[in-house]
């Protein structure tokens, strides 16, 4: 199967901001995925709900919604209202996960559970199977263009053995380093969703890196 592409959308530059999702619109990306920093969970800070709104406006695939924040239970109405189609928390960031994930469904959007790198994926054994996806961090999270830490193969496979014994329909996302060098063996060792962010758009040509990203195996 094709992996689903979701570029992380920069949103640096607010000038550029419409013809970026525009370009993306025009592009084969499955997804946008839009990285939410609070500078509590990550050292760094994104942006919010307006920036969000803007996103969705333009935008015409889905909007993958990637909360780096603490206490995300706290807004998770008010992201699904700004346009996200998948909301994503962090286990990490979550005391009580299980509900937060069941909150998130009751809105209507898909529930992802996010891992930081040093996140066992055993600790999901209990709410996979609630779960429509699994983002697994192959970079510390808080910043765009770092080294894709190479443990993630192994999780990767760990995580894809806890699925299928948890009978669960949840997608491995992999986000943070992902080029078109890692990721044939990503794909080979079980991600259906690969996120990439400096990669696609320092490209020369960021649609033809989309293009090739999709056709890795
Ligand atoms: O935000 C991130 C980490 O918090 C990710 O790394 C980002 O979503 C993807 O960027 P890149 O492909 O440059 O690693």
């Amino acid at each position: 199967m094709r992996p689903i592409i979701a570029p992380s959308v920069l949103a640096s530059d607010f000038a550029n901001l419409q013809s970026e999702v525009e370009m993306l619109n025009n592009s084969q990306a499955d997804w946008l995925h839009i990285d939410i920093m609070d500078g509590r969970f990550v050292p760094n800070i994104s942006f919010g709900f307006p920036v969000l709104e803007a996103i969705g406006h333009h935008a015409q695939k889905p909007l993958d919604v990637h909360l780096m924040i603490v206490e995300p239970e706290l807004y998770i109405e008010r992201f699904r209202e700004a346009g996200a189609d998948t909301i994503s928390v962090h286990l990490e960031a979550c005391r009580h996960l299980h509900r937060t994930v069941q909150q998130i469904k009751a809105t209507g959007a898909k529930a992802g559970i996010a891992l930081n790198p040093h996140t066992s994926v055993q600790l999901l054994e209990d709410v996979v199977a609630d779960a429509d996806l699994i983002c697994l961090m192959s970079v510390n999270p808080g910043f765009g263009g770092q080294k894709f830490i190479e443990n993630t193969y192994r999780k990767i496979e760990a995580m894809k053995n806890l699925i299928i014994q948890r009978n669960s329909q949840a997608l491995i996302e992999i986000d943070g380093g992902v080029n078109l060098d890692n990721a044939p063996l990503l794909l080979e060792k079980g991600a259906d969703v690969l996120v990439a962010g400096s990669f696609v758009f320092s490209s020369a040509d960021p649609m033809q890196t989309i293009v090739d990203l999709k056709s890795s195996k």
